[in-house]
């Protein structure tokens, strides 16, 4: 790899539709106006970075500000997003300095102690630190093979209507549900319309998207965004429902608004790209062998400032050990560090005293959102054990009671 001499530039507001097009060009789409609308409000140039060669862009990153569900509560998150390198000058260094600058950058204004991303591929990020911090499965099934429970008497009321119409009440149910979901970032009102633009390009050939509410005693407290599109073969009708979200705050709006997507009429299969590992819908089919997973990466953490990232979230038993952590990209970060911490509070400082734990910081993005504990990584030959029996503390202390999950490609 050559290294690259261009300079990196910050964007100005004006630079987005350009952006917008090079961006489309990386991705192989042509640039979709009304979902490249409702990205301009959620765009920030002051946080985007731009290489130029003459007058052609050649490579941009960006980044969101927005807060990200943590194990016990919510951090600031650097939401990256918007990386690409044109064909034309890929492979000379562009993306690392991109990214050498912008970790600099989120380190240096001490605001966020995490960046976090979606990969278009898994191979790219973990040499910038990245550890795979939650996984997703893509479901797929015959839904004629599935059944939930029977309804009860006081199940409550199925509703469907259009997402832009009740984006309030989403909302509602989306926060309720989020504080105890780490993986899920915060969504104000310009990120609810973003999230629920849906262009005909983006379909698939199928309907526009529409939402089931349910409402319980008090109220809506579930919602599911789907959409279907007709196929028929010659045995009849073939027809496919597409899941986007499903959100619910009690069992009984989950299970109802399930029982309705997987007995549509006419149809009979059903592709769901982002459920978490946890779902209950694997506890509720009367044939989970009939129902097709398949794990994928979803989020990826960048520890950007050990303490204070470690003392940001919670863990859920008592923790006191000394990590050993290396971060050849941001220096600051390697040392010793204590962290003490439990299900209420932690703090994390350096010190001197023996490690009990070593490991790089991207095992410290892989641990952060608790889907995976350091005996995994341990068993990997990627974490050591310097004290015995520190594995055996730290590991139930890392997880948590609730996998992390992501549900929205930002
Ligand atoms: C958060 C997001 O936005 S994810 C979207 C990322 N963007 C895309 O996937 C769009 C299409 N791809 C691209 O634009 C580019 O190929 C990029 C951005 C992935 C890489 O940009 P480049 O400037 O070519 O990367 P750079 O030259 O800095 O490469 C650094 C190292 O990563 C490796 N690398 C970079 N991209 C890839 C890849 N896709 N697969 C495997 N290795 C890769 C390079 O080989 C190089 O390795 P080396 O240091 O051992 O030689």
């Amino acid at each position: 790899m050559t290294t690259t001499t261009l300079p990196i530039e910050a964007a100005r507001a004006e630079d987005y539709d350009e952006i917008g097009r090079f961006l489309g060009t990386m991705f192989h789409h042509n640039v979709e106006p009304e979902a490249h609308e409702a990205e301009r409000a959620i765009f920030e140039p002051e946080r985007a970075l731009l290489v130029r060669d003459g007058s052609d862009l050649v490579a941009s990153a960006a980044a969101y500000t927005r807060d990200l569900g943590v194990p016990g509560g919510a951090v600031p998150a650097a939401h990256v997003t918007l990386v690409g390198v044109a064909p034309t000058h890929r492979r000379r260094g562009l993306l690392t300095a991109m990214m050498h600058r912008q970790l600099r950058q989120i380190h240096d204004d001490r605001r966020e102690p995490v960046a976090v991303l979606w990969a278009s591929e898994g191979r790219i990020y973990p040499r910038f630190g990245y550890g795979l911090a939650s996984q997703r499965f893509h479901v797929s099934g015959e839904t004629t093979e599935l059944r939930l429970p029977a309804p009860t008497p006081d199940e409550g009321q199925l509703r469907l209507d259009h997402p832009a119409d009740r984006q309030a009440d989403l909302a509602r149910v989306y926060d309720r549900v989020r504080t105890d979901r780490p993986g899920w970032s915060a969504r104000d009102e310009r990120w609810w319309r973003y999230v629920l633009v849906d262009p005909e390009a983006h379909r698939g050939g199928g309907t526009e998207r529409r939402v089931v509410l349910h409402e319980g005693p008090d109220g809506v407290d579930g919602y599911g965004l789907f959409r279907t599109k007709a196929e028929w073969s010659d045995a009849g009708p073939n027809s496919l429902t597409t899941v986007d979200e499903v959100v619910a705050s009690t069992p009984a709006g989950y299970r109802a608004i399930w029982r309705m997507l997987l007995s549509l009429d006419l149809t009979r299969r059903l592709a769901w790209m982002r459920a978490a590992v946890d779902e209950p819908l694997l506890r509720l089919v009367n044939e989970p062998r009939r129902l097709d997973f398949r794990l994928i990466d979803a989020l990826w953490v960048r520890v950007v400032d050990v303490p204070a990232a470690l003392a940001a979230r919670r863990y859920a038993a008592d923790i006191d050990v000394v990590v050993e952590v290396t971060d050849p990209l941001l220096p600051e970060n390697t040392g010793r560090w204590r962290l003490r911490g439990g299900p209420a509070e932690a703090t994390c400082t350096p010190t001197t005293g023996p490690a009990d734990l070593s490991c790089d910081v991207r095992c410290l993005g892989e641990l952060f959102l608790g889907g995976v504990a350091p005996v995994a990584l341990a068993d990997a030959g990627r974490l050591r054990e310097l004290r015995p029996g520190a594995l055996a503390t730290a590991s139930p202390a890392f997880t948590w009671h609730r996998a992390p999950s992501a549900m929205e490609i930002f």
